[in-house]
């Protein structure tokens, strides 16, 4: 029904629009208006024509098979000029002007990497304004094949890697790469996205970590828009998905996972997978989700010997020569007692040559072990000290301030999230290796710059808020055990 005779001769396409749309929802009902219509918005074209742009294809055919007629005649009663709507998806768009500033485009673009007004584009591009576009995936420059030192514990990961890549026949689905914390498993699936998209630049590759899955997936759930959410993962061809075990215990999560694995692999799609540990050893995954994780080839990632760890310094100092922070090259017995020296795994291990390289700079070659011993001191460790993770911190402190993990993950700026957020962010900083971006990653795929400011935050409150001191004091004392 079109009431109110006083709303008809409107020609302000954002006021036909929001009042249009107002009564399709009570026509429809609020699941399938959240989740093809609300995230849809009035676009203008050249022609002046209006347009229902949406954010998937699916969308879009969605509308137009059960809602552009109904929505046709409800604009037609209320547009003073008589015009209609027609419906596109985004990826037939160019780039037209809203006409409508106040609907928001889905964030959908932060999985798939795609430009917004573009998602024909390939996930990521490496070639023209990769630089941009992989940020937005996640993926770090840096880690290539290239720049991966291949040793006894990672040579078999690395040919399937390699394998996977070059999207030969015959992959194993999904692939899961497992092994402990910190030696390459993050490195391997960077590496295979690079060059995956290097040689197939059309095909739409996707990477993200767990966490941003789940933080993602939540987001959706509260704007109603996991309809769009599941057409951005499901059209890749190619899905990376680090850190697998950050899903345990997450019920409505798993489910999800589950579904986009199967839809991936029944239309033949590429999974690759990490985890900390084997699939059967994920014991807080539903057996379901963790059988299909199992069903293809289980790669291992062990940990580094001290070769591979030698190697893999060298490579790193070799890298910050071209960049100009250290100049010559560190003998050899340096090196050994910098490994020796730095019980944990290559991130330890790179913290320390970054360490080195900082404090030698132009001197890196004239360095004696007694002297890297002195310069160094406390900065190598002398034993080994228990690892506190990212993941563990955030469980932490959601309890401690009686929150959910997700919502330090989630966009929820109110203090009540905000405050506890920064301060599990400083604790990260405090307690673990991580970069800022890392961090960033870790906290539903922040940037790091808002990490930087969260972590500055605390550490300026601190002497002049008790609270915050107080909190941070007891977080510490419980994470430290
Ligand atoms: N074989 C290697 N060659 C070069 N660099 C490596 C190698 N293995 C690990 N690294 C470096 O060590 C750091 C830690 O590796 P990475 O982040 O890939 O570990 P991970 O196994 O994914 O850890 P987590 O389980 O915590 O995510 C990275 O900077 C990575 O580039």
């Amino acid at each position: 029904m079109i009431g109110g005779v006083a709303m008809a001769g409107m020609t302000d396409p954002n006021r036909i629009w929001t009042e249009a749309a107002d009564r399709l929802k009570t026509e429809i009902g609020d699941g399938p208006f959240s989740s093809y219509i609300a995230p849809s918005a009035v676009r203008v074209d050249s022609q002046g024509n209006l347009i229902l742009v949406t954010p998937t294809a699916y969308a879009r055919d969605w509308v137009r098979k059960n809602a552009l007629r109904r929505m046709n005649e409800l604009w037609l009663g209320l547009d003073g000029l008589s015009r209609r709507l027609e419906v596109r998806c985004r990826a037939e768009m160019g780039s037209v002007p809203p006409a409508s500033a106040s609907r928001e485009a889905p964030r959908l673009a932060s999985i798939s990497a795609a430009p917004a007004a573009a998602p024909a584009a390939p996930a990521f591009a490496p070639a023209t304004d990769g630089a941009r576009a992989v940020r937005a995936a996640g993926l770090q420059e840096r880690l290539t094949f290239d720049s991966f030192v291949e040793g006894h514990g990672n040579a078999f990961a690395l040919a399937i890697a390699k394998q996977v890549a070059s999207w030969a026949d015959g992959h194993f689905n999904p692939v899961f790469f497992c092994g402990p914390y910190g030696y390459g498993k993050t490195h391997l699936l960077n590496a295979i996205a690079w060059e995956a998209q290097r040689l197939r630049p059309d095909a739409k590759v996707v990477y993200l970590t767990a966490e941003r899955f789940l933080s993602t997936f939540v987001r959706a759930m509260q704007d109603r828009s996991t309809a769009a959410f599941k057409e951005s993962l499901r059209s890749a061809d190619m899905l990376l998905l680090d850190d697998v075990q950050f899903v345990g215990g997450k019920t409505s999560t798993q489910e999800e996972l589950l579904n986009t694995l199967t839809a991936l692999i029944e239309d033949g799609k590429r999974i690759v997978l990490s985890a900390d540990r084997a699939p059967v050893a994920l014991t807080d995954v539903e057996p379901r989700l963790r059988s299909h994780l199992a069903a293809g080839l289980t790669c291992p990632v062990e940990a580094a010997d001290r070769d591979l760890k030698v190697a893999v310094a060298q490579s790193r100092l070799n890298a910050l020569a071209k960049l100009g922070v250290v100049t010559g090259e560190a003998r050899s017995e340096v090196l050994e007692h910098l490994v020796d020296r730095t019980p944990g795994s290559m991130r330890e291990l790179e913290g320390a040559v970054n360490t080195l390289a900082a404090v030698a700079g132009s001197r890196l070659s004239a360095l004696t072990v007694d002297e890297v011993q002195t310069l160094l001191g406390a900065a190598l460790r002398t034993g080994p000290e228990r690892r506190i993770t990212v993941d563990e911190i955030q469980k932490t402190v959601a309890e401690h301030f009686n929150l959910k993990q997700a919502d330090l993950l989630s966009e929820r700026r109110t203090r009540a999230i905000a405050r506890p957020r920064q301060v599990a962010m400083y604790l990260c900083k405090q307690h673990t290796t991580r970069s800022y971006p890392d961090i960033g990653r870790r906290f539903g795929g922040r940037d790091h710059t808002t990490v930087l400011h969260g972590v500055r935050k605390i550490e300026e409150l601190m002497p002049k808020d008790d609270q915050i001191a107080r909190d941070v004091e007891a977080l510490t004392r419980k994470l430290r055990g």
